[in-house]
């Protein structure tokens, strides 16, 4: 491996002699020539991908300092001035990502602040973008409202372990975090995080992709719009109910996790929906839209708030037992991909070529941010083929409906582990559309049964499923559904008309509609037209990884013959 040396010392690490190389991408090591027998032919070669370290720190000069992740403070050392501490990454069996610490010991102060100094110099020509200061929201309010404390034991010190700044906002209510958005002053900073659960993410993303919207001159009222992309990336430190939008892009629910690919700025592009009414945008989805059993689960589990997760559990045998059907319309757009479809067995993972492929830009960022131990990205092989893509046509479905749902994302969570859309995909520009047809209630839990188990649950005749770039969904009377067959009304609506609708369905409690769970949130107007938007914004994550497949630790080691001279 033919590597510019930066820099080569004879450093030791738990007491033991090492030839020690920084190279532009890499620290490595191996047993020093000088300390083992000639006889021996075989060395273990280790290293750590620069990509990988987070800092590395002189230990006088952090003694004192609490540990990353630990109430314990660092124990003083007398040999603390001849030591340095590379603080990496490593990942256990279940793909949590931790802080691995190697204190390497030098034989005088100046080659100890020579190693550190030109190991922050790599870490900013590393090429990956890393965040330097950060604005934080922190809802006290989700989840089991622990967001403070998650924020304080394992992200703050992580963040100032990486010398980067924060301004710390506690939302103080709803839509606090979407207005800060909206209106304060955001050139300080490279990126913005939120401590809580899909709500909260959503409040941001809604703020920012408006205020971009209004800034670049774009009507974001008119549905055939294209959004412009912000230039700010999002990140999530999990602390909701349900955190659907962490476990997609992380493959776990783990707040270091989070932390650490927030530090590390690695980067995902992930498509967005925006959500109208006519020509009034009603908001922007990050994840997920449920019209019927999800839409009622959601409106119900409000007023249960106090019972924290649980609720959605409550509302749901609640609404099961209800088992109702609503009578609609649906039309979509087909995504055209011949070769890729929602039951096809594919799993989104890091290095998906269905997402890369529609991103040149998220490329760079993922390859950055790829694991040294994988060396780069190994694009799936049913994904490396050419793809027969058309614009795909319009089809449209009209009938009763026990639920219709649309995931822009596999929705995985505690309930549902491989999630209501297993093969979707973050980037492809694309969302999966479920119909469920008016079953019986025995059949509704066979097909929930399926869901909570993994097992297949579109398999059913009164379940069809799609892969769309756009639908729109229209509410009907019983009446309407007799003459079905008409062609669909035009969507013509302005504010005053959205207001109208709005009014109409309150008034009567129309009990022929159900509400859009839109990423959680009561949409109580029915019909909306929706368009998704590839890769519409960026967040700071790794994207899921197979866990079967990880490494247990970020730093490697080799079985290498004996070669001196290839390091020197
Ligand atoms: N101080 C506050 N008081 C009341 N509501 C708040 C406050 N801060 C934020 N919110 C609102 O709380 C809602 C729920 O937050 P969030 O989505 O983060 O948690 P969750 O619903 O428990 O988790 P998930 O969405 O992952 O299921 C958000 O829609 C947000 O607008």
């Amino acid at each position: 491996m033919a590597e510019d040396v930066v820099l080569f010392s004879v450093l030791k690490l738990a007491g033991k002699p090492l030839d020690v190389t920084l190279s532009s991408r890499t620290i490595s090591w191996v047993a020093s020539a000088s300390s083992t027998a000639e006889t021996r032919e075989v060395h273990h070669y280790h290293f750590v991908k620069m990509s990988k370290v987070i800092t590395a720190v002189v230990d006088s000069e952090n003694a004192g300092d609490k540990n990353p992740g630990s109430a314990k403070p660092r124990k003083l050392d007398n040999h603390d001035d001849l030591t340095f501490t590379v603080h990496c990454i490593r990942r256990n069996s279940q793909g949590k990502w931790r802080v691995r610490e190697l204190k390497f010991e030098c034989s005088d102060q100046e080659t100890c602040r020579r190693w550190v100094a030109h190991i922050k110099e790599r870490i900013v020509k590393q090429g990956n973008v890393r965040p330097q200061n950060l604005l934080v929201f922190i809802n006290p309010y989700g989840g089991k409202k622990e967001a403070g404390s998650i924020y304080d034991t394992h992200t703050a010190p992580l963040f100032s372990l990486a010398g980067i700044k924060t301004t710390v906002i506690y939302t103080e209510a709803k839509n606090h975090a979407r207005d800060v958005m909206l209106k304060r002053d955001l050139t300080e900073f490279d990126g913005v995080v939120c401590v809580g659960g899909d709500g909260t993410f959503a409040e941001v993303v809604n703020g920012l992709l408006v205020r971009t919207q209004q800034e670049g001159g774009v009507d974001y009222n008119d549905p055939d719009t294209t959004p412009q992309c912000p230039l700010m990336r999002i990140g999530v430190i999990p602390a909701g109910s349900t955190d659907v939008i962490v476990c997609d892009t992380t493959g776990v629910t783990d707040p270091v996790t989070s932390t650490l690919q927030i530090v590390l700025g690695c980067s995902l592009g992930l498509d967005i929906c925006s959500v109208h009414s006519g020509h009034q945008l009603l908001r922007y989805t990050v994840s997920f839209m449920g019209y019927g059993f999800l839409g009622d689960v959601l409106k119900d589990s409000e007023s249960h708030r106090w019972m924290g997760p649980h609720r959605y559990d409550f509302s749901g045998f609640k609404k099961y037992f209800g088992n109702k059907a609503y009578a609609g319309e649906v039309t979509f757009l087909t995504s055209g991909d011949e070769d890729h479809h929602p039951q096809d067995k594919t799993k989104c993972r890091v290095g998906c070529a269905v997402c890369l492929r529609r991103s040149d830009s998220q490329t760079s960022d993922v390859f950055e941010c790829l694991d040294s131990s994988t060396g780069g990205p190994d694009l799936q092989d049913d994904n490396k083929s050419l793809v027969k893509e058309n614009n795909g046509s319009w089809k449209k479905v009209t009938g009763s409906f026990c639920a219709v749902n649309a995931a822009l994302v596999s929705g995985c969570n505690r309930l549902a582990p491989n999630g209501i859309a297993p093969s979707s995909h973050l980037g492809n520009g694309c969302l999966d559309l479920l119909l469920v047809h008016k079953c019986s209630r025995f059949n509704f839990l066979r097909h929930l049964i399926r869901l909570g188990n993994s097992g297949n649950h579109f398999n059913f005749d009164f379940v069809e499923v799609h892969r769309v770039k756009e639908f729109t969904f229209k509410s009907l009377t019983s009446q309407d559904l007799k003459s079905a067959g008409n062609p669909a009304g035009e969507s013509t609506s302005n504010t005053s008309l959205v207001k109208q609708r709005q009014s109409r369905y309150q008034a009567t409690g129309d009990s022929n509609t159900s509400t859009w769970n839109l990423d959680g949130e009561v949409g109580d107007i029915p019909d909306i037209n929706v368009h998704v938007h590839c890769q519409l914004i960026k967040i700071f994550a790794y994207g899921r990884e197979d866990v079967k497949s990880l490494n247990a630790s970020c730093c490697m080691s080799r079985n290498r013959t004996k070669n001196k001279s290839a390091w020197r």
